[in-house]
């Protein structure tokens, strides 16, 4: 399961923020290229089983991924704004150059990452046959499961060498610079609340033992959630954090969809074809949702007591229904569950091993008009090591 070294890869990559002389009693991180960085390592590790420092090998993908993010922004803009004929004009004009260089930069990283994916699955398969044939003992246990090596080694995958890079291509853009805004958006909400910010700590210490000790058991069974799972979803507090930034920071700023079929919304009549677009946060801040205080960072709306009695009354259902940040339905985000993991394990170890807070605390952030909404300008922290 991938609990258990997204945690373990977490607690290193915090454990080891470079803050320069020791003898420092502080120092100040660039958080945002720390965590576009840290996430889409942590993702490689997620989404397709990579080893720490993968990215090294790949200097360039980065830079590539962002602007391939940022002239995404705009292809939605004009495919909201523009008619069919003048849309296909303006988008192959636009980007044609430097779009395709860096498409076709990061469709050779995905080849590569899908090329090692298959070995290790031929390799494993191989080990078992070798293991039948010689009734030697057991197989060597083959590389923990990731994303794309189960959808390859679904038994109905019927998958083309396009279709899996396609997949990769998604998983990879979708997986790290989302978790990366939501991150960051994390520490904004912890710096300007530092009594929520001690809670936290505090939540986190008294949970490290159990925390640390749930990654040696090893009972897992495929029905039974692995120890460290459960230890992470058994800190409340944590997970309200955690919710309450998706809620007021939704990652993705639009999301399109295109009717397949006629249909009514609220009574109005959507032709089939129509273009959707629609924008998380128009629900995620409706006070008739989630009260007067719905524009307010308020974690406790997420604990089960408060819950009970919030605007919604005791319909906790409905109260996942009314958060859009990973949209619902068919199309709904595949990876929420890793994301929220990523977050949790992230925010935990800088919890415990920082204290953080904004290094211009007049400054005010605000989201990118991007396809993602990360923060701007870059944010900018002051880092404090919490005394064990
Ligand atoms: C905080 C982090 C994240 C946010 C806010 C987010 C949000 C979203 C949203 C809003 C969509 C579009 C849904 C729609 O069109 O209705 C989406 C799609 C998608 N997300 Fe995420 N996501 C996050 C993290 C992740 C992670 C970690 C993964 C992979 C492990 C992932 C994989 C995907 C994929 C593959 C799609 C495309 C699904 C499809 O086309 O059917 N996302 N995400």
């Amino acid at each position: 399961m991938l609990s258990g070294p997204l945690w373990e890869r977490c607690q290193a990559i915090v454990q080891d923020i470079d803050i320069g002389s020791t003898h420092q009693p502080e120092s100040t991180l660039n958080i945002a290229q720390w965590t576009s960085h840290s996430v889409l390592d942590l993702s490689g590790l997620a989404v397709f089983g990579q080893e720490p420092g993968w990215l090294a090998r790949y200097p360039d993908l980065p830079a590539s991924l962002e602007r391939r993010v940022a002239t995404g922004h705009i292809r939605k803009i004009v495919l909201a704004i523009f008619p069919q004929p003048i849309r296909s004009l303006l988008l192959s004009s636009l980007f044609r150059v430097q779009e395709l260089a860096d498409l076709r930069r990061i469709q050779q990283v995905v080849r590569d990452l899908a090329c090692i994916e298959r070995q290790k699955i031929i390799k494993t398969n191989n080990n078992n046959k070798q293991s039948q044939n010689t009734e030697c003992e057991d197989p060597p246990p083959p590389p923990p499961l990731n994303i794309i090596s189960a959808m390859l080694q679904s038994a109905d995958s019927s998958l083309s060498e396009e279709e899996v890079i396609g997949h990769i291509l998604i998983f990879l853009v979708g997986a790290s610079e989302t978790t990366s805004a939501s991150f960051q958006w994390m520490i904004i909400e912890l710096c300007k609340h530092p009594n929520v910010q001690t809670r936290l700590r505090e939540e986190v210490q008294s949970h490290w033992p159990s925390l640390s000790l749930s990654l040696s058991s090893a009972n897992t069974t495929p029905t039974k959630p692995p120890p460290l799972f459960s230890a992470i979803k058994s800190l409340p507090y944590l997970r309200a954090v955690v919710d309450e930034v998706l809620r007021l920071h939704p990652a993705v700023v639009l999301t399109e969809h295109e009717a397949t079929q006629q249909t009514t919304i609220s009574g109005t009549l959507i032709p089939k074809g129509t273009l959707l677009l629609s924008p998380p946060l128009a629900t995620n801040l409706n006070p008739r949702l989630w009260g007067d205080d719905a524009a307010v960072f308020n974690p406790g709306r997420f604990l089960l007591d408060n819950m009970n009695h919030g605007a919604l009354g005791d319909e906790s259902g409905r109260l996942r229904c009314a958060n859009m940040t990973f949209s619902h339905g068919p199309r709904s985000c595949p990876g929420q569950s890793v994301a929220r993991l990523m977050l949790a394990c992230l925010t935990a170890g800088f919890v415990h091993s920082w204290e953080v807070s904004l290094r211009d605390p007049g400054q005010s952030y605000v989201p990118a008009e991007a396809v993602y909404a990360r923060p701007m300008p870059d944010l900018m922290v002051t880092l404090k090591k919490v005394l064990e």
